[in-house]
């Protein structure tokens, strides 16, 4: 099988000493017709892949930031069907990889097999479900390989290291490395022996491993990726979609590029 978009994402920025920056945007925010315009103007920046945020109702692991951006996108109508059928009308122009985040709750009720395959026609690369524990994971596995979709697993601070070497293992495309305790939304400082961690975590993972959660500037971005190959950024870029400071998000996207 050819390498997948995702892999070779990565690869192309890490051979060129630059460090990954995956942007998470929530579908929707600003209206469903932005979508592949807000995508294609984060590829312009530079970013390596775009996480791609379903809205829903009770987002669990969302601060408050992704929280309003998400009931934005709500009364705008937006659904986990409409997203995807969105992505998938970009599909063959775009050069970008795609990675959906989702809870679990939609992909039930629009039927596993369905969500699937509705994701392999919008050309999605890989998925992130932070309330799929990986206990539960079989569900969906499978049909995701079938599909070459990565299931993209999360490390919390407070794995075990059983779990962690497990989620090491298992994870596919990238790890997510959550680097506070908590809810998303954005911090002034991490903790201290967080270098440590993610140095660890380095160490045991094959593939890349991005660190997200509270990743706000551009020091933030210098910070974390000293010890790791990336970052995901979201409520920062939410943030700063929603009040059009596009230069703003072109300078922290230029964080991760080598300088
Ligand atoms: O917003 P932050 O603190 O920059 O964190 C990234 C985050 O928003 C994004 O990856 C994300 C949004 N919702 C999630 C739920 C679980 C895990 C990750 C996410």
């Amino acid at each position: 099988m050819p390498k997948a978009k995702l892999d070779q994402a990565f690869e192309r920025v890490l051979t060129n000493g630059d460090k990954a920056f995956v942007p998470y945007i929530m579908a929707g925010d600003g209206g469903l017709e932005q979508l592949n315009k807000q995508i294609e103007f984060l590829a312009s920046c530079g970013a390596t892949a775009i996480e791609v945020g379903i809205p829903f109702s009770d987002p669990v692991a969302d601060g408050p930031t992704i929280q309003a951006a998400g009931i934005r996108a709500m009364k705008n109508g937006v659904t986990l069907a409409g997203v995807l059928s969105t992505l998938q009308q970009t599909k063959n122009s775009r050069d970008i990889p795609i990675v959906v985040m989702t809870y679990i709750n939609p992909i039930y009720a629009m039927g596993i097999d369905i969500f699937v395959e509705q994701c392999s026609h919008a050309g999605i690369d890989g998925l992130i479900i932070p309330d799929l524990p990986l206990e539960e994971e079989g569900l969906l596995t499978n049909q995701l390989s079938n599909h070459a979709i990565a299931l993209i697993r999360l490390a919390a601070l407070t794995s075990t290291p059983e779990r962690i070497s497990e989620i090491t293992k298992r994870t596919e495309g990238f790890l997510y490395a959550v680097t506070v305790t908590g809810t998303t939304g954005a911090r002034a400082t991490f903790k201290t022996d967080l270098d440590q961690h993610l140095k660890a975590l380095k160490e045991q993972c094959a593939v890349p491993v991005l660190a997200g959660f509270g990743v706000s500037t551009a020091e933030h971005v210098k910070q974390l990726t000293t010890h790791c190959d990336g970052v995901v950024v979201g409520s920062r870029i939410v943030d700063l979609l929603h009040q059009e400071e596009y230069e703003q998000i072109r300078a922290l996207v230029a964080a991760a590029k080598l300088s």
